[in-house]
């Protein structure tokens, strides 16, 4: 079998606890046995509410968790055993500030560019390239600290894309921007897609987003994928599972906030008020950067 042919990402029997209060409180099970595919090509969105354990997957997948069970695969490559190659063939945007905001913009691409090895005789054009993607040629010799949000965020993706990754993984690329921003960041990761047959693994609990943009996603709740395939897979098992029971979605379509409350029996807004502080702090700091 060739790179090509071999999933972007397997993941089997995945899981990763962490231990509360520096090693003396209750063992947390953020990750509790995944198994997922996602395919050559594909958006693939990682879907759930806060604390579902989606940050923990990719952290696993991008190979910054070392130790966790299981096993996870990025084209045939072990995330364990072959750290160095799988990083290699990585783009990834992480959920916190990742661009300098006392460098311009060229100089944080740049930056990438140097850490990711891209050839030193192709830095330049692969820096214009990338800045050029997310439309920022003309923003690109100005401070990154006067951006807007969604300027910061899109900078954020050419320093993924610079290295010219095949798989881009985005941890919730959307949050805390408005929705012109957040539109704006999804046209130019479908426009790379288009263009480079990149495949993308992207984490949001925006169901509409991920409605618009994924191939296909996977319900994750409490460290669990509860439920896998496409949008409208998802929706016509509901609209099938449900037909004629009490709670089913009345007469109109099943959303994917359906979906969620079908596969984990509970409504994704449940969470929203249950956030722990490091949610919150996190959010915080995101649209704090983001104003
Ligand atoms: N460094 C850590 N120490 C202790 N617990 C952690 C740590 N990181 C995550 N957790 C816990 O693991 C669980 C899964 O967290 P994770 O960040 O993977 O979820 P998530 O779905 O990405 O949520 P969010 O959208 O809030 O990032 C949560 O209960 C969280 O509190």
């Amino acid at each position: 079998m060739t790179g090509q042919e071999q999933p972007a990402v397997r993941c089997r029997g995945l899981a990763y606890s962490f231990h509360r209060g520096r090693g003396k409180g209750p063992v947390v099970r953020a990750v509790d046995g995944v198994d997922l595919e996602v395919r050559p090509g594909e958006v693939f969105g990682l879907l759930g509410p806060n604390g579902a354990g989606k940050t923990t997957t990719i952290r696993a997948i991008t190979t910054l968790l070392p130790t966790a069970r299981g096993m996870v695969e990025v084209f045939g490559h072990d995330c364990a055993a072959e750290r160095t190659g799988v990083r290699r063939l990585l783009g990834y945007v992480p959920q916190a500030l990742s661009a300098d905001a006392g460098l311009t913009g060229r100089e944080n691409v740049a930056l990438f560019a140097r850490v990711f090895d891209v050839p030193r005789a192709e830095r330049a054009a692969r820096v214009a390239q990338a800045l050029a993607a997310v439309d920022l040629t003309e923003a690109a010799d100005r401070m990154a600290g006067t951006y807007s949000g969604g300027m910061v965020r899109r900078l954020e993706l050419a320093q993924a894309l610079v290295s010219a990754p095949r798989l881009l993984v985005l941890d919730e690329p959307t949050i805390g921007l408005d929705p012109i921003a957040r539109a704006g960041v999804w046209e130019r990761v479908d426009a790379v897609r288009r263009a480079t047959g990149m495949t993308v693994l992207v984490t949001t609990h925006y169901m509409d987003e991920a409605d618009r943009h994924c191939d296909r996603i996977a319900l994750m709740d409490r460290g669990r994928i509860r439920a896998l395939g496409t949008p409208g897979e998802l929706k016509a098992r509901v609209r099938a599972e449900s037909a004629g029971s009490a709670d089913a979605p009345e007469q109109q379509a099943p959303t994917l906030d359906d979906v969620f409350r079908h596969f984990s029996g509970r409504a994704l807004a449940d969470d929203a008020k249950e956030g722990e502080f490091s949610d919150v702090r996190r959010t915080r700091r995101t649209a704090s950067r983001v104003g």
